[in-house]
């Protein structure tokens, strides 16, 4: 098996504002293989736009591991992470037009990474066509963000963060503020560039109709993954196909496992549980 793009183990972000303390991420795991597409979904406030600042190299872990690629992102130099930012990861955010420059056309926003990263002109400017052809906007070429729909400015955005041939691409609510259709669109270009590029997608989304589109979905919840949910499509005899979807607890490396809410109100599971170990499972019962 190929060594995973991302790990992040026991993950933490807390937040200082005056005396309070917020802890984003209480220490979430998180294993991503490369290639993969994966959604993270999970309620406000949950800690999805941490984790992807901090997996992007925008902001810093206060504590625990998080490996992408080669790096170790809790001790990257200023000059490490100018690198990291530039060549490993390419970040679309959820607001659409902060992703774009007002003054500049599509093919010059592409072009534009590549020009910081000092690649030969001739290579920028065969990848920028490439780019506008593979998310569909080669008739943009010549527009600026104004000229151009959400959907189109949402794929261009794409493109821009494709530039320099990241190992992975971070969205965060790529399709939060676009119409059903369009927000499919986008989805779709994402699915396709992870496809034809090979590189690996992380997407943080609200859209239960996206993140039903990928095989595996991560939920968190207060700081920490709390379940996985992973999908295969199956063909029956007569050739319909159907997606077959399975939610799966997430263990830490303690054996830490949440029991939901719902589970611990049906049997009134309190503080104390009994554990037992039976041949093919682990059985959790209350306190009698
Ligand atoms: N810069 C900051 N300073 C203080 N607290 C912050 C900061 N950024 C985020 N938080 C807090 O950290 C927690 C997690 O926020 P985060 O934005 O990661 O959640 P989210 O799951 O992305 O939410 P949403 O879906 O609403 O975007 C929240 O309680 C938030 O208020």
């Amino acid at each position: 098996m190929s060594e995973a793009l991302i790990v992040c183990e026991s993950l933490v972000r807390i937040y200082q504002s005056g005396s309070i303390e917020v802890q984003a991420l209480q220490g979430l795991d998180l294993v991503v293989d490369r290639g993969e597409m994966v959604a993270v979904v999970g309620a406000s406030g949950s800690g999805k736009s941490t984790l992807l600042s901090i997996l992007a190299g925008i902001d810093a872990p206060t504590a625990g591991r998080a490996r992408v690629d080669r790096w170790n992102l809790l001790s990257m130099s200023r000059k490490d992470r100018v690198h990291y930012r530039r060549h490993t990861v390419g970040f679309v955010r959820q607001q659409t037009a902060s992703n774009l420059v007002p003054y500049l056309t599509a093919r010059q926003m592409i072009d534009l990474p590549m020009a910081a990263a000092r690649t030969p002109s001739h290579k920028r400017r065969t990848r920028t066509t490439e780019l506008l052809k593979a998310l569909g906007v080669a008739h943009t070429e010549d527009r600026r963000p104004a000229q151009l729909s959400g959907g189109e400015q949402m794929r261009v955005a794409i493109a821009v963060a494709l530039a320099n041939e990241p190992r992975v691409l971070f969205a965060d609510e790529p399709t939060g503020e676009l119409d059903t259709a369009t927000s499919q669109e986008v989805f779709g270009a994402l699915r396709d560039v992870n496809r034809r590029f090979g590189v690996t997608v992380v997407v943080v989304t609200h859209d239960p109709a996206v993140s039903g589109q990928v095989e595996r979905t991560v939920a968190i919840r207060d700081g920490r993954t709390s379940s996985e949910t992973l999908r295969r499509t199956t063909t029956h005899e007569n050739g319909d196909t159907h997606v077959i979807a399975e939610e799966y607890a997430v263990m830490d490396r303690a054996g830490r496992v949440q029991i939901p809410r719902e589970y611990r109100e049906a049997l009134a599971l309190t503080r104390r549980v009994r554990l037992a170990l039976e041949a093919d499972r682990v059985e959790v019962r209350p306190d009698a």
